[in-house]
């Protein structure tokens, strides 16, 4: 019978340490403030964006929105950002993707100084993972790991199965399961025999993005899935709901599945916040 590990529950004792922290950094004067800048009326963002600031708000945290029409130039958000990373009273910085397609999400992420970098995806900070130097962590590859360690306690030698190579689940997870020592395969949908390797894991992080991808055949008895898929398909009866990569009801011989929602999701942005307080106490020094 495979444990369901709840994310939400997770996340709900990270906000309590959180919170303490904040609680901290008010008795040394540091008020932690997270500034989110949100680009046009994506529906899905607005819904992110709503759940981070009453996130941050839950834990103490000083949350301020920044909403910029659909039609903004790059140049503008890059001044706004500028103005950002000067203001000592704002000690993280995230960017709400996806952006409009007249800007380069690339040269915005680039922009933001690194040590207000709450999202982690400034090259700096993914250097820094890369080595293992510290820095701001991707904050969903950073939920994983959290979870993982709720179920596993020695990583070393275990085989870890990434699909997806993306920049801000896929490759920088795979760095921290290669960080504990387990022996990671990184893949994607492409990859040919993927239900092969994917049948070889101790670990499968599905970090794909295509519903119900991963199926029971896939799995291996005793494995431990992290269900990082966050789709939203239309059921028959029109209304939408979220499904993640793993085809959860054909796992049931996995020892361990996060589910979608209340998996990854809230661990998220759990992390986020983890990230903000953190990037306060690097003000403080
Ligand atoms: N700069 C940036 N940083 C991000 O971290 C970032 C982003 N842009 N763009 C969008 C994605 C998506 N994301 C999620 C956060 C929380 C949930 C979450 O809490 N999901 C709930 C369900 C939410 C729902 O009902 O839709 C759950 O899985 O239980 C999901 C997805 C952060 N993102």
């Amino acid at each position: 019978m495979t444990a369901i590990l709840r994310g939400d529950l997770v996340a709900r004792e990270l906000d309590d340490a959180t919170r303490i922290e904040v609680e901290r950094l008010r008795a040394d004067g540091i008020d932690p403030s997270l500034a989110v800048v949100l680009v046009g009326e994506d529906p899905a963002s607005e819904i992110y964006v709503r759940r981070k600031r009453l996130a941050a708000e839950a834990v103490g945290i000083r949350s301020i929105e920044h909403r910029l029409g659909a039609a903004t130039s790059q140049q503008s958000l890059l001044a706004l950002i500028a103005t950002l990373n000067a203001d000592p009273g704002i000690h993280g910085i995230l960017v709400q993707l996806p952006l409009p397609p007249q800007i380069a999400s690339d040269e915005v992420l680039g922009a933001i100084t690194p040590h207000k970098d709450v999202d982690g995806f400034h090259p700096v900070n993914v250097g820094r993972l890369s080595t293992g130097t510290g820095g701001l962590i991707p904050c969903t590859p950073l939920g994983c790991m959290l979870l993982l360690d709720r179920v596993i306690a020695d990583f070393r030698g275990l085989k870890a199965v990434v699909i997806g190579k993306s920049n801000i689940v896929g490759k920088p997870v795979a760095m921290l399961l290669l960080e504990r020592e387990c022996t990671v395969t990184i893949t994607h949908i492409h990859t040919r025999g993927l239900p092969e390797i994917a049948r070889t894991a101790d670990i499968i992080v599905a970090a794909a993005g295509s519903p119900g991808l991963v199926r029971g055949d896939w799995v291996k008895p005793g494995a431990v899935l992290i269900d990082v898929g966050i789709n939203r398909i239309a059921r028959e009866d029109g209304k939408t709901v979220i499904v993640g990569d793993v085809a959860a009801n054909e796992c049931d011989h996995a020892a361990v599945l996060t589910p979608v929602p209340r998996g990854v999701g809230p661990m998220t942005i759990a992390c986020l916040l983890r990230n903000t307080v953190q990037a306060a106490r690097l003000a403080l020094a």
